[in-house]
């Protein structure tokens, strides 16, 4: 059934249509003293530290809203989709696979699953705290019998964004000796300047792929490998310096790399949700491996809170339910993600792919073109950066952009005054955004210029401007896990509610096929005349501009 034959869609759109002038967060809360103690509500880890306080009353909504934005939900039998995807039922139709990225952080085997390789999880992250400890103690040695001093992450997409992320936010973890590089471009350039730091006695190449057959990995791999042969020249001594990541070991062993230096996964880990997979080996060295099974520890936990809670206290689905609110009623196009943690700097990269290819489809499950809004455009920056960027936008502009605050009450580096400055704006744009200024109070501050007109009506806020706001104790391992699977299940929510698959991403083919079409033609082989006049023109451009 499409999002929109659900009985609660027809009344949102008609408690839309009947509020959309009159409803003001203004008002909401000049209504209502309780709002934020209504509006509010706290997910503290059952087997971790963690915490995220939700504090989601600066939304354009009323308890009617709510109450049917929640009803949406069950009539969308997101629970029931939800229990078939914790159980490895396969809910990834188009590809007939299991959706089990909750299997991989079960650690405390609460959640009960069924499907080929569940079973072996436990030996990989096994294989995988033998591995990180032993570059981390120095016992792993490189071919002249050195100690591993530089780990270059070789992937993209999922195996690239999730082990940046991660590394960056727990970067206060990390064992300061090694130095970690991420290498994902196809742009020779990304390679040549992670090498440039690289000493190949004491560097270990992971070379992260799922598929172990794109282009951009598999070519700087073997770049990699190359440059390291420059130095090493035996082949036997690559088993020192590289490992792989990936569910197809006939690649892996075909690459070179022996299947003890391969680190298995499975079909049913989708690539934007492997960071808890082998895909986190690159993690698990830079901030060990007890700080690893940390993260996983924190998404299993929200695992759990998604699970059990009920809806109107369950922090996924009211994530989910006020983007879909404004993605779909309000019109909004976009959704920003604006963490006020520095080490938070890659979040919202993150959540591009984890959201826009998992909720970038037009389709249903059952092949219907939607005629309704899906996934937003996601965006965001760290810290007070974005004030003095596009926040301006978000104040003025003529666009309505809903956006997640997200601050910690404890930062990692107290120094004098920063973190209190920093919380103050995290405070400051949510109540600016919600409120605004109104025209009598700008009048007002202007005193004689007041009568300047076009200065006082620049100078107005229009407020109503909905946010939501994060807080969390600390940015730790286990917090920074809850958080990334409150986002995924977020993003899961809201993709039962579409109807859509999350979990493939068929749109990302046209173009790496035509790329490899294109690839002979720059060197001036085969003829151009498939293609449109514009691209075979500027394919003529290039090969008559290139010596
Ligand atoms: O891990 P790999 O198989 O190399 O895939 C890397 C990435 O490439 C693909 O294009 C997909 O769109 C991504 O979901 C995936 O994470």
């Amino acid at each position: 059934m499409p999002a929109t034959a659900n009985p609660s869609w027809k009344k949102l759109q008609e408690l839309y249509e009947s509020n959309k002038d009159s409803l003001t967060l203004n008002s909401l809360f000049a209504q209502d003293p309780k709002r934020f103690e209504k509006l509010s509500t706290e997910f503290k880890g059952k087997y971790t530290d963690a915490n995220i306080f939700l504090d989601y009353s600066k939304n354009i909504v009323n308890d009617d809203i709510l109450k049917s934005l929640l009803s949406l939900v069950k009539e969308a039998n997101v629970e029931k989709l939800r229990d078939e995807m914790y159980a490895g039922e396969h809910i990834n139709t188009s590809e007939g696979r299991a959706v089990l990225h909750t299997a991989l952080r079960n650690v405390s085997g609460e959640l009960k699953q069924n499907e080929d390789g569940v079973q072996d999880v436990t030996a990989v992250l096994q294989h995988m705290k033998q591995f990180s400890d032993s570059i981390r103690d120095e016992s792993w040695k490189g071919y002249t019998g050195k100690p591993i001093k530089n780990v270059v992450n070789i992937g993209i997409g999922g195996s690239d964004l999730g082990p940046v992320m991660v590394t960056e936010a727990l970067k206060s973890y990390i064992k300061r000796d090694i130095n970690f590089h991420f290498v994902s471009n196809i742009d020779g350039t990304h390679m040549a300047e992670a090498l440039k730091a690289c000493d190949p006695e004491n560097t270990l190449f992971i070379v992260a792929s799922k598929t172990f057959t794109t282009q951009e990995t598999i070519t700087n791999a073997t770049t990699a490998r190359d440059w390291f042969l420059q130095s090493a020249k035996d082949k036997a001594h690559v088993a020192k310096h590289f490992v792989a990541l990936s569910t197809n070991t006939e690649a892996v062993t075909s690459f070179g790399i022996a299947q003890e230096n391969m680190f298995q996964f499975w079909d049913w880990v989708g690539g934007r949700y492997s960071l808890w997979s082998a895909i986190g080996l690159t993690i698990a060295i830079a901030v060990g491996y007890e700080n690893f099974h940390q993260l996983l520890a924190g998404a299993h936990d929200i695992d759990l809170h998604f699970k059990n809670a009920p809806l109107e206290e369950n922090l996924p689905v009211l994530l989910a339910v006020l983007g879909i609110w404004y993605n779909d009623f309000y019109g909004a196009q976009t959704h920003a993600i604006l963490p006020y943690d520095q080490y938070l700097h890659k979040f919202a990269d993150y959540f591009q792919q984890g959201d826009m290819e998992s909720n970038g489809k037009y389709i249903t499950k059952s092949g219907q073109h939607v005629d309704y809004q899906t996934g937003p455009i996601i965006w965001g920056q760290a810290g007070t950066n974005g004030q003095h960027a596009f926040y301006q936008l978000i104040h003025q502009g003529t666009k309505l952009i809903p956006c997640d605050f997200i601050f910690p009450v404890e930062t990692h580096n107290p120094i004098g005054e920063h973190h209190k400055i920093l919380l103050s704006n995290a405070l400051a744009q949510p109540e600016a955004l919600a409120f605004g200024k109104d025209e009598a109070t700008v009048k007002k501050e202007l005193g004689a210029q007041a009568s300047n007109e076009t200065l006082v009506k620049s100078k107005v806020f229009p407020g109503n401007k909905p946010t939501n706001s994060l807080v969390v104790q600390k940015i730790t391992p286990a917090t920074l896990g809850a958080l990334i699977a409150l986002y995924e299940h977020k993003i899961f929510v809201q993709g039962a509610v579409w109807e859509i698959n999350s979990f493939d991403q068929m749109g990302v083919e046209l173009g790496k096929v035509l790329a490899k079409s294109i690839l002979p033609k720059l060197s001036g082989n085969g003829s151009t005349d498939e293609l449109s006049s514009s691209t075979a023109g500027l394919i003529n451009y290039y090969l008559s501009h290139s010596k």
